[in-house]
């Protein structure tokens, strides 16, 4: 299994706090809590869920609410995908979107700017969600796709090339200098890992994946302290944490937040006051871009999780199952609003 590392080896990984971040990245998820009998549907986990939702009220009770300040705006919706869109599963390559929940991500598209936020690549995401009428940033937001028309920025930062369609797009690569460095990285982590059992590397393009979900957890800090090592080699790149993955990324300063405040200027969104940008999202990397929307935007954040945890979101919401119910209430309200504004001949803004 993991080589033998002489006494002492991993007292970075200990002494930096990656151990405890590991243990405390993702709750089990709902299959194996089943599985293991360790669902914990008590009364005392129950009344903490419900005060941590005194602080992170239901989206979908505060349905409503969300739906009036938008009067006079127009909503933009960004979504996470993993753990957001699909429920988490052992294996990434098997982390599938619904029918139902591919609809329900169409029908709101049909009425607002919707784009996909993930950290997997852009091509990846696009081929799991397979939606040509979204906008996509891959790589945490280090790999934007706008169209053309759109184009705000004429400063150079943007690529042009042709899209799975055909047609003309922008792309914004912040980090496009470290295609090289992620891609050595990527080949030297899965031949450093290759011996620890359930251990899975992803190349993401701009960002690379160590996932250790399904690898025994007393292996957690030679698998961690392989990764710290390998590091020390690559200065300029960092390792943050996500749900069960150690996620090794460029240092530039860009992140979701930063891929959110893009997309709405590309979008033509310059003045904050016309725009109410919704984030759904479940993951730490999603914490930049809910902080960017109690900024100026006055947007909302919702963060997806079964169990309360601190976060800059503003409302919440359980599990995917949810996240498609509160996509197909904005739709169908939408709906109404046209159907109605279409009776009453009515010149009336926003939603209702
Ligand atoms: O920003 P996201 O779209 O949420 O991507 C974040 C990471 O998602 C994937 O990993 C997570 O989901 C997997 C499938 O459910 C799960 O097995 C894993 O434990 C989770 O961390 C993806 O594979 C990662 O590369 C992304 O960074």
């Amino acid at each position: 299994m993991i080589p033998r590392r002489k006494p002492g080896r991993l007292d970075d990984v200990r002494s930096n706090g990656w151990l405890d971040a590991m243990k405390s990245s993702s709750p089990p998820s709902r299959k194996v809590q089943k599985e293991s009998g360790i669902e914990d549907f008590s009364d005392d986990a129950k009344g903490v869920y419900s005060s941590w939702m005194f602080k992170y009220p239901s989206a979908l009770s505060s349905f409503q609410q969300i739906v009036s300040h938008a009067k006079n705006k127009k909503i933009v919706i960004f979504l996470d995908y993993d753990g957001t869109l699909s429920p988490i599963v052992d294996d990434p390559d098997r982390a599938f979107i619904s029918a139902d929940m591919r609809s329900a991500v169409r029908d709101v598209a049909n009425h607002f700017p919707t784009a996909i936020i993930s950290g997997r690549s852009r091509d990846k995401v696009y081929q799991l969600v397979g939606l040509a009428e979204l906008y996509y940033a891959g790589s945490h937001g280090m790999d934007i796709m706008v169209p053309i028309r759109n184009e705000l920025c004429t400063n150079g930062s943007f690529i042009k090339c042709t899209d799975q369609q055909g047609k003309e797009v922008n792309l914004f690569q912040p980090a496009r200098e470290f295609l090289p460095m992620i891609d050595e990285v990527y080949r030297i982590l899965v031949n450093k890992t290759k011996e620890v059992e359930g251990a899975i590397v992803e190349n993401h393009k701009f960002c690379a994946s160590v996932h250790y979900r399904n690898v025994d957890e007393n292996c957690w800090p030679a698998l961690a302290q392989c990764v710290h090592d390998v590091l020390k080699g690559y200065p300029r790149l960092r390792q943050t944490h996500g749900r069960k993955v150690l996620e090794i990324r460029p240092i530039i300063d860009w992140d979701k937040g930063k891929a959110v405040e893009f997309l709405l200027e590309s979008l033509g969104f310059r003045n904050s006051h016309d725009v109410l940008p919704i984030y759904i999202g479940d993951d730490r990397t999603d914490e930049d871009a809910f902080m960017v929307l109690r900024g100026r935007y006055q947007g909302y954040g919702i963060l997806v999780s079964a169990v309360p945890k601190e976060s800059n979101a503003i409302f919440s919401l359980r599990d995917t199952s949810e996240v498609q119910e509160f996509l197909g209430s904005l739709a169908e309200t939408m709906e109404n609003q046209e159907i109605y504004e279409m009776e009453e001949g009515d010149g009336t803004k926003g939603i209702l």
